[in-house]
């Protein structure tokens, strides 16, 4: 099969873009696998696939696909990169759409310098929606906010806050998050048994009430230059533990995100960050995968 796609990227976080408004491709997990693969295929963090709306008050759906090939819930990078797509390639001329994604709806908008704002929703606590299974993992309450020790074998302890932005985040709080064993952490973490659906694992350093710097390891994706719903479950774990102010800028290896969080449980995530085109371009994929 020979397809069309557009290569994007947002801080850093990388992504091969599809137009499914038309027809279905029908790709299966090998395929996304082989697009996502930096050496035999294109090369992303993530594939983005754009679909119609599926009801009305909608403007579109939205999928996702991990490097791995598993769909996955969300992805905040991605959100920012599909609106600056479908204004570019015409499918819409509105500056703020509505969007279906696998666990509800997002509410995207273009600002006029080029950047992105996305309401991402209200952040979910409920262990069984996340989901988590405490299994007696609890150890402490910070600011009232509870937080787990993960035992890593050899690596020790992570202590985490868990909280879901429509997929699963486990974040922890470092000291300097350049030295910070990630690469080693990050994979014992997004496999934990406590996570059934695996989890991304966050590590943030604070730099002051309205900043920190952030390293994601991303399930199914491996550590990216920057994860955006990453970056809102970060700025809530810091928010809840009474760490940082109600607006955040976030320093990642590929660029700032500005997180806006009320605090109230109901009060939804506001992302802010860049989304780029990169190149446009078309590969044959193999059928036999
Ligand atoms: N890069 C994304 C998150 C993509 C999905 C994630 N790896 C998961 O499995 O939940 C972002 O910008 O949010």
């Amino acid at each position: 099969m020979h397809i069309r796609f557009t290569k994007m990227q947002g801080a850093g976080n990388d992504f091969v873009v599809l137009d499914e408004t038309q027809a279905r491709l029908g790709l299966s997990t090998a395929q996304y696998r082989f697009l996502a693969d930096r050496h035999f295929g294109v090369g992303a963090d993530q594939i983005l696939t754009v679909r119609p709306s599926p009801a009305p008050g909608l403007d579109f759906e939205y999928v996702i696909h991990n490097a791995d090939g598993g769909e996955v819930e969300h992805c905040g990078n991605g959100a920012r990169c599909f609106v600056r797509y479908v204004r570019d390639k015409g499918l819409t001329d509105k500056s703020t759409v509505r969007v279906k994604v696998q666990q509800g709806e997002i509410e995207l908008t273009m600002n006029p310098d080029g950047r992105v704002t996305v309401n991402m929703g209200a952040p979910i606590f409920d262990w069984e929606r996340v989901p988590f299974k405490p299994m007696g993992l609890i150890s402490d309450q910070v600011n009232g906010w509870p937080v787990f020790d993960l035992a890593l074998g050899e690596l020790g302890i992570a202590r985490v806050g868990v909280v879901s932005m429509g997929n699963p985040h486990a974040v922890q709080r470092v000291d300097d998050v350049d030295t910070f064993p990630v690469l080693a952490q990050g994979p014992l973490i997004e496999n934990h048994p406590a996570f059934p659906k695996r989890v991304n694992a966050g590590f943030m350093q604070i730099v002051s009430r309205s900043q920190i710097k952030l390293r994601v390891f991303e399930r199914g994706s491996g550590e990216t230059l920057a994860c955006g719903t990453g970056a809102c479950a970060a700025v809530v774990a810091g928010i809840r533990q009474g760490w940082l102010d109600s607006r955040v800028d976030v320093q990642t290896h590929g660029g700032v995100l500005t997180i806006e969080w009320a605090g109230q449980a109901d009060s939804p995530v506001l992302m802010t960050g860049p989304a780029t085109p990169v190149f446009e371009g078309s590969i044959d994929v193999p059928d036999t995968l």
